[in-house]
C-alpha cells in the first residue's frame, strides 16, 4: 500500500492515457506529496510491468516532468504484490523487426540514462520481482529497498542475451568488479538476503508501508541540503558513464539486433517462453 498522505488534497496525480495498453488506467502513475516534495512513481503495466517500447517511453516522459516540476525526491515502485519489473516484454525479442528492436533498444537505453542522471534523489521500493530490466531499472536509482521474498538479478545470459557493458558497469558500481563479473556471467538471480549481503539492495522490509517509510527517511537525509550541490555532485559522479554509452550506443543498437536477429537465439526465446508456460502448470 502507498504512504498515506495526510491531506489528500495535497496529493497531486498526473495522469496520462496510453495507447495500446493491457493495464487499467495510465501505464506510469505519479503521486506527488507536495508538503514533502517527494514524487511516487507507480509502474503500472499489469499484469508484471515488462517493458515495452511504449512503456518506456512513459517513463522516460515522467522523469522529463518530474525534473520540470523540480521535485525533491522519487521513490519508484510497482502496485503489484509480487513483481516490481519482469524486465523487458520478451515479445519484444519475438521475431521483431529490426526498426521497432532498434527503436526499443534506444528506449531501453534512454531509461536508463534518464533515471540513472536526475538531478534529484532516487530510491527504488522493490516490492517484488526484478530479474534483469526489472533489476536495471533499481539500478539507476540511488539507493534500493527491497521486500523480503522475492528475487533480483541480471538474469539475461540465462536467456542467450548478452550483458550491455554500460549495465555491467552500473552492476559493478553497485556490488564491485569480482560480484558483478561472476553475476553476470553466470546470470544469479539473488533472493532479497543475498542481495543485501553483496551490497545489491540497501536495506531490506518486512512489507510495502515499511518500505515506503525507510524510502522518505534516505530523501529525508537531503531535506537541509543545498540541492544544487547534491545533484551536480552526483551528476559530476554518474554522467561520464551517461556520455560513454551515448557515444557507443550505435554499435550496442547493432550487436542487440545481431543477437535478437539470430535463429538460435530465437529457437532459445521459445522454449524459454514454453518454461513460463510450463511453470504455471
Ligand atoms: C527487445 C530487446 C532486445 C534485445 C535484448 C538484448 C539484450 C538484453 C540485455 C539486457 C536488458 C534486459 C533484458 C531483459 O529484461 S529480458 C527479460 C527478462 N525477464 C524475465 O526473464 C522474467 C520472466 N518472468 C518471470 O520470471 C516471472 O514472470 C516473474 C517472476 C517476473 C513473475 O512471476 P509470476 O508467477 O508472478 O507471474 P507469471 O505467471 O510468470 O507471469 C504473468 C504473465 O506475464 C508474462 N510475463 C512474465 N514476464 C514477462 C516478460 N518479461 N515479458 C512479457 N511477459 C512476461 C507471463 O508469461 C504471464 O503471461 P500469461 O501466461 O499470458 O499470463
Amino acid at each position: 500500500m502507498l504512504r498515506k498522505i495526510a491531506n489528500p488534497a495535497r496529493l497531486l496525480t498526473f495522469q496520462r492515457t496510453m495507447a495500446s495498453t493491457a493495464s487499467t488506467g495510465p501505464l506510469v502513475r505519479t503521486e506527488l506529496d507536495s508538503q514533502t516534495g517527494y514524487a511516487t512513481v507507480i509502474l503500472n503495466r499489469a499484469p508484471v510491468n515488462s517493458l515495452s517500447l511504449e512503456f518506456m517511453a512513459e517513463i522516460i516522459k515522467t522523469v522529463d516532468e518530474l525534473e520540470r516540476s523540480k521535485i525533491r525526491g522519487m521513490i519508484l515502485t510497482s502496485p503489484s504484490s509480487k513483481v516490481f519489473c519482469a524486465g523487458l516484454d520478451v515479445l519484444e525479442m519475438v521475431n521483431p523487426s529490426e526498426d521497432r528492436l532498434r527503436s526499443v533498444w534506444r528506449n531501453l537505453q534512454d531509461t536508463w540514462a534518464k533515471l540513472y542522471g536526475t538531478s534529484f534523489p532516487t530510491v527504488a521500493l522493490i516490492n517484488g520481482h526484478a530479474p534483469a530490466g526489472g533489476c536495471l531499472l533499481a539500478l539507476t536509482c540511488e539507493y534500493r529497498i527491497m521486500c523480503s521474498n522475492f528475487s533480483i538479478g541480471l538474469n539475461e545470459t540465462q536467456l542467450g542475451l548478452a550483458v550491455p557493458p554500460w549495465l555491467q558497469k552500473t552492476m559493478r558500481n553497485t556490488v564491485g568488479s569480482r560480484e558483478a563479473e561472476i553475476a553476470c556471467i553466470k546470470g544469479t538471480m539473488f533472493s532479497s538476503e543475498e542481495a543485501l549481503k553483496i551490497g545489491l539492495v540497501d536495506e531490506l522490509a518486512a512489507d510495502k508501508g515499511e518500505a515506503m517509510h525507510k524510502a522518505c527517511n534516505y530523501l529525508d537525509t537531503f531535506k537541509n541540503m543545498s540541492p544544487y550541490a547534491r545533484s551536480a555532485t552526483k551528476l559530476l559522479l554518474r554522467n561520464k558513464k551517461i556520455e560513454d554509452m551515448k557515444r557507443a550506443r550505435e554499435d550496442d543498437i547493432d550487436r542487440v539486433v545481431k543477437n535478437v536477429m539470430n535463429s538460435d537465439f530465437q529457437a532459445g526465446l521459445a522454449a524459454y517462453l514454453q518454461s513460463l508456460k510450463d511453470r504455471k502448470k
